[in-house]
């Protein structure tokens, strides 16, 4: 895929945060691409450095964090060159984000429908009833009952579903080029999270937003994303179109993955899980940092970096004994 026809393209992204032990790298040298139009996933057990790559793009690494190195290319420009300003224009306008836990982006004493209108009206700019008029059509779209009653409600009013439908209306608002979408299900009970799922599919088709979807559960990958790409540690381990992922995994991390989703048939005693845990960042390991939980290790796995390779088009992995 050639870079002008992503949306984003990240090249050797290197976040650290300042710790009493020196520098500790949450992400190490990340590629990413997502091609215009496109839902690609990030997935990882938890610490692996998913949320710190969404907040990387978008310029909201917390303060005891910096980008170290890499590009961040959002279309053609340079997201790491532009100031604050200018960021924070691009955000909640051509970037828009959900986050696991609405409560944190919205604001807790205005009420939902006058956040969103104001979104219509600085973005968009409509003037105050037709941005209203536009705020209740769209919590319409993503179901909100009774939209016009809700377009009051303060957020502590509403449940964790409704308030993410509210922050998937605020996106569709903006009608944005591209959508960082963190763990925006995981607080959701089933029936509720696949409606979101479902919304953010739409807001693709009918506007032809890019999503980037961070998440711990393959299901969610399964269902929506066109391309993964597979974290551990700080790094990608795998990425692959999400086809050619589910069907012939070749990392053993991804493996383990894939092995711990729940099955229907529930023919399992207990459910897999892969041994140990991610590795502490403030430790980094010699050699390849699944070794010490993988179950296809052999002894020079400790010793060798491996490299992120092309196994076919499109798919990639970074394990010495892969070829
Ligand atoms: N403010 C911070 N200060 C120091 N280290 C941090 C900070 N935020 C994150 N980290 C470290 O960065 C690493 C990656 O964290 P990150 O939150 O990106 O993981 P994740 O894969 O998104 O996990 P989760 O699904 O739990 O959010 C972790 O080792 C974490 O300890």
């Amino acid at each position: 895929m050639e870079a002008r026809q992503n949306t984003l393209t990240i090249t050797g992204l290197r976040t650290e945060f300042l710790t009493p032990e020196g520098p500790l790298a949450a992400v190490d040298g990340v590629d990413l691409a997502i091609p215009r139009g496109s839902i690609v996933g990030l997935v990882g057990e938890s610490g692996c450095g998913k949320s710190v790559t969404a907040l990387s793009v978008l310029g909201l690494v917390p303060p005891a964090g910096r980008v170290a190195a890499g590009e961040i290319r959002f279309g053609e420009t340079d997201l790491r060159t532009l100031g604050e300003g200018a960021l924070r224009k691009l955000r909640g306008n051509r970037i828009a984000m959900i986050f696991q836990d609405p409560m944190t982006s919205l604001n807790p004493v205005y009420p939902v429908g006058r956040q969103v209108a104001e979104v219509l009206r600085l973005h968009r700019r409509l003037d105050r009833w037709a941005a209203k008029a536009r705020t209740v059509e769209l919590f319409q779209q993503v179901g909100i009952p009774d939209p016009a009653a809700r377009y009051d409600a303060y957020p502590r009013q509403l449940s964790g579903g409704l308030r993410q439908r509210v922050m998937i209306a605020m996106a569709m608002a903006c009608e944005p080029e591209l959508l960082i979408a963190d763990e925006p299900t995981t607080a959701l009970d089933v029936t509720i999270q696949a409606q979101i799922l479902r919304l953010m599919g739409d807001l693709r088709r009918d506007h032809g937003t890019a999503i980037l979807l961070i998440t711990h559960n393959m299901g969610v990958v399964a269902q929506l994303c066109d391309y993964v790409y597979v974290m551990y540690a700080g790094q990608i381990v795998e990425a692959a179109e999400t086809f050619a992922l589910f069907r012939a995994p070749r990392h053993p991390y991804t493996q383990g993955l894939l092995k711990a989703i729940p099955s229907l048939e529930g023919t399992a005693d207990r459910l897999y899980t892969i041994r140990g845990s991610v590795p502490d960042p403030r430790c980094p390991l010699p050699g390849c940092r699944f070794c010490p939980r993988c179950d296809q290790s052999r002894q020079d796995c400790a010793r060798q970096v491996p490299d992120l390779r092309a196994l076919a088009a499109g798919h990639w992995v970074r394990c010495c004994h892969i070829s």
